[in-house]
């Protein structure tokens, strides 16, 4: 007795109808070996090239439920694992050869509350698009004799401060081919907005206050001043004055030219909890949405046309 089988693929959410629709990305096969027991069994193969897949998952699962008809009743599909090969310092590679030449040397610059990981991203865009990396905090620091920003606020204030960073700001904007970390205070001041934008990408590293309080709460509060204010452990002194910040700051945050929202990120991947990220992973999306912003509305401007 012949049997009619359908059968549909559930593919996890980060594949996307992009990967299966209007690119032609992956394909998948499906065979039917012969009948054994009154069971048809179907196997599929999936083939997905790293680049155009999910770009960077480490494994992936997929199930096929499979209905029969005619005599058939319903019968059990097994779901497997394939764990595909993956180097996230590839992909990472790759996809800075994609959106170089559309930078045409303009600068980078990653903005975001404190501990949002522009230093730690920055430094890896960097490596990749063999830009120069420049921290603003550890440039005013070195121009204010090597005193320590917590220093600096403490001696001097935060308008000093402020001043020097927009100084320091003015100046990078005269390079090119930077990455640079501001200070994530950066935000606040129209005119920092001119220097960054004027040949330059602002990036906003847009993260949980949770996994920020975190990460913050890991290696202390003494070298960032403005957490100072509060009481309480590390933890509970960070969150408190990132969601005052955030508060304060979020307009601004959001006036940048690509966002890279962690819990996004984290959603497309399958992660459970943002802190699953890694900073390349991070250093990939930033890579996406600078692309985004290049190819739309960015990529005329600065090409110059
Ligand atoms: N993706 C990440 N996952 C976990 N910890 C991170 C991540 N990115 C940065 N960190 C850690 O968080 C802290 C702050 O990172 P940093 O890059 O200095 O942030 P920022 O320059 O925005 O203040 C550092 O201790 C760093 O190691
Ligand atoms: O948020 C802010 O106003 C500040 C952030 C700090 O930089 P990071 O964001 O690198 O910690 C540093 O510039 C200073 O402590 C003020």
């Amino acid at each position: 007795m012949e049997a009619g089988v359908a059968c549909k693929l559930k593919y996890p959410s980060w594949i996307g109808s992009e990967t299966f629709g209007r690119k032609s990305a992956g394909s998948l096969r499906f065979g039917r070996i012969p009948k054994q027991d009154h069971k048809v069994r179907v196997a599929v193969s999936a083939h997905f090239p790293l680049q155009t897949c999910s770009d960077r998952q480490r494994s992936f699962s997929f199930e096929v439920p499979c209905s029969s008809y005619n005599d058939f009743s319903a019968s059990t599909v097994e779901t497997g694992s394939v764990h595909a090969p993956y180097d996230e310092s590839l992909m990472l590679k790759n996809k800075s050869l994609e959106v170089e030449p559309y930078l045409h040397g303009h600068n980078i610059y990653l903005v975001g509350l404190m501990g949002s990981g522009k230093t730690t991203v920055g430094k890896i865009l960097s490596r990749v698009l063999s830009y120069s990396f420049y921290d603003s905090d550890a440039l005013i620091e070195q121009e204010v004799d090597g005193m320590s920003v917590a220093e600096i606020f403490k001696r001097h204030g935060e308008s000093f401060f402020r001043q020097k960073e927009t100084e320091i700001l003015q100046r990078l904007s005269s390079m090119k081919q930077l990455v640079v970390s501001t200070g994530g205070g950066a935000v606040v001041r129209d005119e920092n907005w001119d220097y960054m934008q004027q040949k330059g990408i602002v990036v906003w590293l847009d993260v949980p206050l949770e996994a920020l309080a975190q990460r913050i709460a890991a290696v202390g509060t003494h070298s960032r001043p403005l957490l100072h204010y509060e009481h309480g452990d590390p933890y509970t002194k960070a969150l408190k004055r990132l969601s005052y910040l955030l508060e304060q700051r979020g307009k601004n945050y959001a006036k940048a030219n690509a966002r890279v929202s962690l819990e996004e990120i984290a959603g497309k991947l399958g992660y459970g909890d943002v802190s699953d990220l890694t900073p390349t992973e991070i250093a990939i999306e930033a890579l996406e949405q600078i692309e985004v912003y290049l190819k739309e509305e960015g990529g005329m401007a600065i090409a110059g046309l």
